[in-house]
Order: structure tokens, then sequence, then C-alpha cells
């Protein structure tokens, strides 16, 4: 296994690493379904990628885990921050990033807006565009800084085809036109790199297109000349089953130099599940058994363990039938298959099917791995279930980072009439 230099931390931490004592007593402290991210890990991720690409920009895609707490952390390792919002911009700048890029995919006026303000007042940012009409709307609003044209090299690779990017014509210029508009964006901008993104989730099988897009990537740039930087996305896969083994990053930090070739420009890669996945768990407690087949209730007969967190706490199984593991925390007793769902009246509500896993009973606390990354974000507000709260830890303790949302706040929105 690679990338295990003892100041970067083990290539893969597995939820059977976390402590169920330590668990136990933060979800009776702090309720459940609670978010815990461990600043700790996430600076080991950080330390590993830093390490894997000593020659390189590294941003971190801000979108897996927007939290003051994890920004902060991926800051002091050297990291700087790319951005997906102007909300994310706004994060990044308040944690203290002092070069932010920002990445346009079909930008809001408002986003723009808030960005160019930002940039006015002095911040050091960089934008993304992937279409023309991005460039003239920059220009409406008189930004003339520094700026990278998004590529769709035709090249896309991910976990699931709704996160695979690249090849989808939304995002990008096409990459025969590329050339031409990195020429037209010259005349009004600091034109200072070249952009592109397969995809999220990319594990070892996907490296070919990963190294393809590389490689088109060193050839545009070799074209056009004279830039500061060539950005080959993020979207390095973690390991989400409990044997899948992680990804080998020095391997791919040496596939990525090789296929980019001799450029006058220097490598940047933005990975965000890399640095957070395996930097947090989701507690959840178990309200309701119940066996598939009512009649039976004997034996290993598959059942039912209803729990307090749902697809509008953790979406990525019902969005992408992402696999999850799943540990109960309060027993060991012997196993029988499991579907784990939530409070939510949608089908798609599972954290999984007929999962063998020790017999649920209520009360019982249930940890889910690798939920650091796209967890607490993609989180949401459906069937007004108020989103859960998030604790951190490291080195100094535990510490609340996010509030716990009450039904108050889901309906504090409503105007009155
Ligand atoms: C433009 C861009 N950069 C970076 C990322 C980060 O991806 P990941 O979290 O898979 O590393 C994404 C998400 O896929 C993205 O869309
Ligand atoms: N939300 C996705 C990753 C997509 C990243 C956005 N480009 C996931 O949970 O796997």
């Amino acid at each position: 296994m690679s990338g295990e230099a003892a100041d970067t931390g083990p290539a893969v931490r597995r939820l059977a690493d976390w402590s169920a004592a330590d668990l136990r007593d933060l979800a009776a402290e702090y309720d459940t379904p609670l978010y815990v991210t461990d600043r700790d890990r996430v600076r080991e991720n950080a330390a590993r990628l830093r390490a894997a690409f000593p020659d390189a920009d590294v941003h971190y895609a801000v979108k897996a885990h927007t939290g003051r707490a994890v920004l902060e952390v991926v800051r002091e390792a050297g990291l700087g921050a790319e951005c997906a919002s102007a909300g994310e911009v706004v994060r990044a700048l308040d944690a203290g990033f002092e070069a932010v890029q920002y990445t346009a995919v079909n930008p809001p006026a408002a986003d723009l807006d808030v960005v160019v303000d930002r940039w006015r007042a002095g911040a050091d940012l960089t934008v993304v565009a992937g279409a023309r009409d991005t460039l003239d709307r920059l220009r409406e609003r008189g930004f003339d800084g520094r700026l990278a044209v998004r590529v769709n090299p035709g090249v896309g690779a991910g976990h699931h085809e709704k996160v695979t990017t690249g090849g989808h014509a939304k995002f990008g210029v096409p990459y025969d036109r590329a050339a031409e508009v990195v020429a037209d964006a010259r005349a009004d901008f600091d034109v200072v790199g070249i952009h592109a993104h397969a995809g999220s989730g990319i594990s070892g099988e996907d490296l070919s297109a990963h190294r393809e897009l590389v490689a088109r990537m060193g050839e545009l740039a070799r074209e056009v000349g004279d830039l500061e930087f060539v950005d080959v996305g993020g979207g390095f896969g973690v390991p989400y089953r409990e044997d899948e083994p992680p990804l080998d990053l020095p391997a791919v930090a040496d596939a990525t130099r090789e296929a980019l070739g001799a450029v006058d420009a220097q490598l940047a890669v933005e990975p965000g599940r890399y640095v957070v996945a395996d930097a947090g768990v989701l507690l959840t407690r178990v309200n309701t058994v119940k066996p598939v087949d009512d009649a039976g209730a004997t034996g290993a007969v598959p059942v039912v363990a209803g729990v307090d967190a749902g697809m509008t706490t953790l979406l990525r199984p019902a969005m992408y039938d992402a696999y999850h593991a799943i540990r109960n925390l309060t027993d060991d007793r012997p196993e029988r298959p499991v579907t784990v769902a939530g409070p939510v009246c949608e089908t798609a509500d599972l954290f999984c099917e007929g999962r063998s896993m020790p017999s649920p009973r209520r009360g019982d606390l249930l940890a889910v791995g690798n939920a650091g990354a796209y967890g607490y974000e993609m989180a949401s507000t459906y069937n007004s279930r108020p989103r859960p709260a998030e604790v951190v830890r490291d080195g100094d303790g535990t510490r609340l980072a996010r509030e716990r949302e009450t039904i108050a706040d889901v309906t504090a929105l409503e105007v009155e009439r």
C-alpha cells in the first residue's frame, strides 16, 4: 500500500477503525442523527495529497465539505480552495484562504455579482469559465482579472454516470474549440490557466481515462502556451467497501505527470472527496424494527431497521445507489439480512438492502462510514425534516461545529401575509 509515510497517516481509514465507545459518547451527548468529523484525519489526507503532488498546486474542492472547521485545517495544510458557487467563495475567503478559484458552471447572475464584487474589493480570485457566454457576462461586469478556461476533453470517469462530467456538454468548452476561446479571452482577461475535470470517484480502473484527459490537456497547454497552470481536476476515489483497496495516490501522481508531458506551466489538481470522505461518520439510531415477512418473525428472517437519518441526511445511497459501510455500535448479535431505512416517504430512502449485519434492536446506535464527503453538504429539509448536527474532533477534543436544525428553523423563511 502506498502513501503510508508516518506524517501522512494510513492510506485508508475504515469504519472499524473508529472507537465505538467514543462514538457512543458523542451520540449520548449530542443526540442523533449526528455527523462526526475528525480533523486529524483531514490533516492526514491533506498531507498525503501534498506529499504525492509536491510540485503541483493542490486545491481542495470545497463542495465536498464546506464546514469552517474543515476549511481551516485544509488551509493550514497548504491547500488552496476550489469553489463551485459564490457561497463557497465567501466561505473560503472567510476561512482565510488567500487565493481562491471559482469554477463557474452556468453561473447565476447573483454568483457573478458576488464574485466580481469580492475581486474588486481585492480578493485574489481566479475565475474558471466554461462558456463564451460566461466570458461576456464577466466583461459586462468589468472583470479583467485572472481567468482559466474550462475545457471538455470528451473523457469522463467516476463512480456513477451522474457524477461523470467529462464528455457531458454541460461542462466546459469543447476541446476542439478551446484554443480559440483561450485566444479570444486573452484580449480582455489575464488568462492564467486551462482546466478540466473528468468526474468524481475515480478508481484505479479509471486511470486510463484520467491519463487520457491529462494528456489532452498537456497537448492543449503546449498549443496555447504562456499559462501559469494546467488544472486537471479532482475526482480521486476512496474505498467505500470494506475490502476495496485504496487508490495508490503516488502512482496516480506519477501517471498524471507522465501523461501531462513537458509543459511550461504548473500542474494543478482539485480533489474534494479524498480529503474528507473517511474523516466523517454519520451516527443514527434505530427506532423501528420489523420483520420483512410479518407472519413469521423467527430465526434469521430479514428485517427492516428504521433509523432517524435518511436520504435527507445522507443522500448518496438514494441518488447513486452508493455503498456505505454500516456498523452496529450497540451490540454484536448474530447476523441477519437487514434493510436500513430512513423516515422519508420515498422508496429510495434506504441506506442498504438485505445486508448481513448484527440483528438490530430499537435504540441501537449505527455508524455509517465515509460520510465526510458529500454527506452534510447534500442534506436537505425535504419532508420538513431538520438537518442534523455536526461535531468536529481533533487532538484538542470535540466541539459542536454545526447546530442541529429545528422545525422552527425549517419554517422560518415562510412569509406571513
Ligand atoms: C470542477 C470540479 N472540481 C473538483 C471536484 C471534486 O471532485 P472530488 O470530490 O470527486 O474530488 C468536482 C466534483 O466532481 C468538480 O465538479
Ligand atoms: N455528490 C457526488 C460527487 C459529485 C461531485 C460534484 N462534481 C457524490 O457524492 O459522489
